[in-house]
């Protein structure tokens, strides 16, 4: 079973994702966590987030992993834990100037798609429903009004101990959308065979028993 869960930022994709993943006993591919740390190390390393070539390169040189644990995941960077270093503003703010070069993406969706050889995924992204799995067996577009969004990430930052303004992040999740929506490659798009849910005003455990249900009606299609 391949599930592949898309949509915008801060639309709850990787809390419900999680979840599924946890509940299922699936394995959970956080994509997103991949193009935040080849960004981490581009800022680290002082490569410039426009420069192709050297994106790519950087991107062959650095090791990108998970390490799996009871409780959820860290993400590694030439083996370091990055997991919260990925999350803080600046790498925010750069990562879909990184995720749009088509090297850039070449290269972390080979990976991805190793990683979801595994038996069991729930992969969570931009293009996992468009690009990544095509034929993934469920596909989820997660949306929500970009106020919601803000006020999400908002109270998540405040609980991280991330600096945060909720007019400065409604403004950065705009732009960072319209990036994702604008690129050449892989855009961020509902596929056409995916099932979108509107989360403005549903709670996390309400979206997890939807996609659970839906994840149900394909295994009874599938016999399994
Ligand atoms: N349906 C929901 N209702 C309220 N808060 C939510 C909901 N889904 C997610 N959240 C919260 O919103 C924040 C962003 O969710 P996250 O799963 O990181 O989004 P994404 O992976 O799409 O960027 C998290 O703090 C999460 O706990
Ligand atoms: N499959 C994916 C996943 C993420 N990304 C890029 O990586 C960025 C960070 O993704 P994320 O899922 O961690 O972002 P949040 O929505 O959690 O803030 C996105 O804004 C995209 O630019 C992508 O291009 N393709």
């Amino acid at each position: 079973m391949k599930v592949a869960i898309d949509g915008p930022a801060a639309a709850g994709k990787s809390t419900v994702a999680k979840n599924i993943a946890k509940q299922l006993s699936y394995v959970y591919i956080d994509t997103g966590a991949m193009y935040r740390a080849l960004t981490l190390a581009a800022r680290r390393q002082n490569v410039n987030v426009q420069d192709e070539q050297a994106l790519a390169q950087l991107a062959n040189d650095v090791t990108i992993s998970f390490r799996y644990r009871e409780e959820g995941q860290d993400v590694l960077l030439n083996g370091d834990d990055v997991s919260h270093a990925i999350r803080e503003t600046d790498v925010t703010n750069h990562v879909s100037d990184v995720a749009k070069h088509p090297l850039v993406r070449q290269h972390l969706v080979a990976m991805q798609r190793e990683l979801a050889e595994e038996s069991n995924v729930v992969m969570d992204g931009r293009d996992i429903g468009t690009y990544v799995l095509p034929k993934a067996d469920l596909k989820v577009f997660l949306i929500a009004s970009v106020e919601e969004r803000a006020e999400r990430r908002h109270k998540e930052n405040q609980e991280k101990g991330i600096e945060s303004d909720l007019e400065q992040l409604k403004q950065d999740i705009k732009r960072r959308d319209q990036i994702d929506s604008e690129r050449e490659m892989a855009p961020l798009i509902k596929a056409d065979d995916a099932v979108e849910i509107d989360t403005t005003s549903l709670s996390i455990a309400d979206v997890t028993h939807k996609i659970l249900d839906l994840i149900r009606d394909v295994n009874e299609t599938k016999g399994v």
